[in-house]
């Protein structure tokens, strides 16, 4: 079998429980994007995700008042709005910074990140939310900074995750033939398109959720489960 030169993971439900990014990050993002947007909408970075959640939702004009209840509403439906992500990366950035939360880690992840780390093995993270807020989750995991083991990070900007034309470009991006990588996701759709573009996959189903029956992936129920 090919060696795998890199690994590319997602993070809710794979390296991180759903429920914290629910109950958690999604709820904290929820209760201050009002006031964010009111406090923050002089800054070019902001204004720029505000006009563009507009043009997502094919607002000619919109008042502020009526962005800020389009991305509560997104935040609620769990939409994957690229514009929507980097504006909850930021409300989340400073969440941190007032030490509200740590990010969940599931116990089985930091050992294994470390040994294939230093088995010489390139680690990425693929997920939906922006590549800061990527950084800031790794950066503030129970587990403390994990930050050191990735050579990168990929979000939306790449591609939305269940289009196989995104793993291609990822692949490209890590400089590895697709064969050569492996990513790892607990959403069947996100390995079904990473597959069809030549990558290995790996489908986390983590107790208390049992594996399917006839898996079109191979299913680990942890990270130090998977051989590689
Ligand atoms: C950077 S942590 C927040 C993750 C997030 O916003 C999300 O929508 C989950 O996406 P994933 O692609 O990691 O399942
Ligand atoms: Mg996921």
């Amino acid at each position: 079998m090919t060696t795998i030169a890199a690994i590319v993971t997602d993070i809710e439900g794979t390296t991180s429980a759903i429920s914290f990014v629910k109950d958690v990050l999604f709820p904290y993002a929820r209760q201050h994007l009002p006031a964010f947007v009111e406090t923050h909408a002089d800054q070019p970075e902001v204004q720029h995700w505000l006009s563009e959640a507009a043009k997502e939702a094919g607002y000619v004009e919109a008042s502020r008042q009526e962005v800020i209840e389009l991305l509560l509403r997104w935040i609620d439906e769990d939409r994957k709005s690229t514009a929507l992500k980097a504006l909850q990366g930021m409300i989340w950035a400073e969440g941190y910074a007032a030490g509200a939360f740590r990010t969940h880690i599931y116990p089985d992840v930091p050992a294994t990140l470390r040994a294939w780390h230093a088995a010489g093995i390139r680690l990425y993270v693929y997920s939906s939310g922006s590549v800061p807020a990527q950084q800031l989750f790794f950066l503030h995991s129970e587990a403390g900074d994990l930050t050191p083991l990735f050579s990168g990070y990929f979000d939306t900007e790449t591609g939305p995750k269940r289009e196989p034309a995104s793993y291609a470009r990822i692949a490209e991006a890590i400089g590895e033939p697709a064969a050569r990588i492996l990513f790892l996701s607990d959403v069947v759709e996100e390995l079904d398109a990473a597959a069809a573009a030549g990558l290995r996959t790996g489908w986390l189903v983590r107790p208390p959720q049992s594996p399917p029956t006839a898996p079109r992936h191979p299913v680990y129920a942890s990270f130090d489960a998977i051989a590689l």
